[in-house]
């Protein structure tokens, strides 16, 4: 068995100085190359905060976080990363936005410059593949917010990376529009093989999308449990009428009310 892809070992992280706030103690957690993962758990339980100590955005104060193998000192390059309020800049089209993360990473940089049309290229074949083909030259306060998260998601995936972050990132828009883009999320994940960790607080979505469920304890958050979500891939929607689906969701529903009352 080859060694995890993303390794978080016994990590404390408190904000703010010695007397500041603990946000998680004890962190373990190892999502493997490929695996998509997803982190549910009470509000404020440092969901978040685990996005940011992988990514390099924060370092532990003790203990360790691996990225395929190489410690995190710094942020990481060969993440990509989506939030809940996509940030595009307005003045940009769709199709500049998603090319942004190339002109500020510095390996990218240099070859966007030379190879420009092959970039565009790409860009447009992911907005084909989140079902925006054509919305390239649009301004983002053209979109609707779905459209706005699809050109997000492309935007994280530009430079192919190997880890795909996602942070409630469709915590803001509506079951249906939510529900369609679980689906762009999950054959994203069938095509490309990217590892992906999914921060929610949406039980179904975690189940529907994910290999693995990791449930965290009240702050300060530490994995509490994990489940093996074994639904045969492709998951279509209807599977969340599907009685096991449910209960999978009840029983995840308890162990965060649980961990919520253990506060
Ligand atoms: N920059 C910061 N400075 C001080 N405290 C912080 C900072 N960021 C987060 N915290 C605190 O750390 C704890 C964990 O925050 P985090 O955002 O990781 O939780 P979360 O599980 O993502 O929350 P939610 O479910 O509400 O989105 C919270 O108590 C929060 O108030």
């Amino acid at each position: 068995m080859s060694d995890p892809f993303v390794q978080i070992d016994g990590v404390d992280l408190r904000y703010g100085g010695p007397g500041g706030v603990l946000a998680v103690s004890g962190l373990t957690l190892a999502v493997n190359k490929g695996e998509f993962a997803a982190v549910v758990g009470p509000s404020g339980c440092g969901k978040s905060t685990l996005m940011r100590l992988v990514t390099g955005l924060h370092l532990p104060q003790s203990g360790t976080v691996r990225v395929g193998g190489q410690l995190v000192t710094k942020p990481v390059s060969i993440a990509g990363m989506a939030f809940q309020n996509p940030t595009m800049l307005p003045w940009r089209t769709t199709l500049e936005n998603i090319l942004l993360p190339l002109e500020i990473v510095e390996k990218h940089r240099h070859r966007l410059r030379q190879h420009k049309a092959e970039y565009v290229a790409k860009a447009e074949k992911l907005l084909a593949t989140v079902g925006l083909k054509g919305f390239g030259d649009k301004y983002p306060w053209q979109l609707s917010g779905g459209m706005q998260q699809r050109a997000n998601l492309c935007r994280a995936l530009i430079h192919e990376p190997e880890l795909l972050m996602l942070d409630e990132p469709f915590g803001a828009l509506d079951a249906f529009t939510r529900e369609e883009l679980w689906c762009v999320i999950r054959d994203l994940h069938a095509v490309s093989g990217v590892t992906i960790i999914l921060v929610t607080h949406d039980l179904r979505e975690a189940i529907f999308l994910a290999d693995r469920v990791f449930v965290m304890s009240s702050r300060p958050g530490r994995v509490l449990n994990e489940h093996r979500i074994d639904f045969p891939r492709p998951r279509e929607l209807d599977l969340i009428y599907d009685p096991d689906f449910s209960r999978k969701v009840q029983q995840l529903h308890s162990e965060i009310a649980e961990a919520r009352q253990a506060q």
